[in-house]
């Protein structure tokens, strides 16, 4: 979701949002909530929003706490509007690199939201992808340590699925599309595992500015390749 800061100066908004009667991140946060409505109406039911990395907490003490804060009044706007939309909310990423109040406030949202399926949103935070894989394979190792050490296995090789559950993102399927806004084309250490066979579509547009036809035109593009992404899948599968 590239772009906030560019599209805060161009609105002349200050950094928490005294100015204009926004904050730097509120247009990012009501873009993020209109893009799930439009994927909801364009079948698309997983939808995972890259939204403070490991990396973002190397920013200015004063900016990452501006975001901190804005995180916590946007997790208790998403209460409401996610049950609204039926919206079930995993959190993806490091939880014990945020606050007590924040992570606190991620599994309160996570809990309240269970039971709902029409869309899936995962929402990365205090996430990269190499912090994951990182996660997923000295879990796997501890796991295993612990199975041969019980007699509860006698076969001393971690399987791939064994990995790929421990991910941070086991709560959701590799994604078909990956979106950058903000003109960058790098994935800048996001779903580096899960991005294998993705579709990569990055634009020029600020991401609070993103709309329905920017979405439609990823899908379109998508939807061209998607036989190859889908071929190469099924045969990894297969393997
Ligand atoms: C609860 C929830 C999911 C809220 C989402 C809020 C939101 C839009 C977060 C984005 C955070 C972020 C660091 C974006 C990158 O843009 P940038 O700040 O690096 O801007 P730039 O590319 O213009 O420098």
């Amino acid at each position: 979701m590239d772009g906030n800061r560019r599209y805060a100066k161009k609105q002349k908004l200050s950094h928490d949002g005294a100015a204009g009667g926004g904050g730097r991140y509120d247009a990012g946060f009501w873009a993020l909530m209109v893009m799930l409505l439009y994927c909801q109406e364009l079948g698309v039911k997983y939808i995972t929003a890259y939204a403070f990395s490991i990396d973002n907490f190397k920013r200015k003490p004063e900016e990452v706490e501006s975001l901190m804060t804005s995180m916590l009044e946007k997790f208790h706007l998403l209460d409401i509007l996610v049950k609204l939309l039926a919206v079930r909310v995993h959190f993806a990423g490091n939880l014990e690199l945020l606050s007590n109040e924040l992570r606190a406030s991620a599994m309160e949202l996570t809990e309240a939201t269970a039971a709902y399926s029409k869309s899936v949103l995962t929402i990365c935070i205090a996430y990269t992808s190499r912090d994951e894989i990182l996660h997923a394979v000295r879990e796997s190792c501890e796991q295993k340590r612990i199975d041969l050490e019980f007699g509860n296995d006698d076969d001393d090789e971690i399987k791939l699925m064994k990995v790929e559950k421990n991910m941070y993102m086991a709560v959701a399927p590799d994604p078909d599309i990956i979106i950058r806004t903000g003109g960058e084309n790098r994935l800048s250490n996001f779903l580096l595992w899960q991005s294998c066979w993705s579709h990569l579509h990055s634009m020029w547009v600020l991401w609070p500015e993103i709309g329905v036809w920017n979405l439609v035109f990823a899908i379109l593009n998508f939807q061209r390749n998607k036989t190859y992404c889908l071929d190469m899948k099924k045969k990894e599968k297969e393997l």
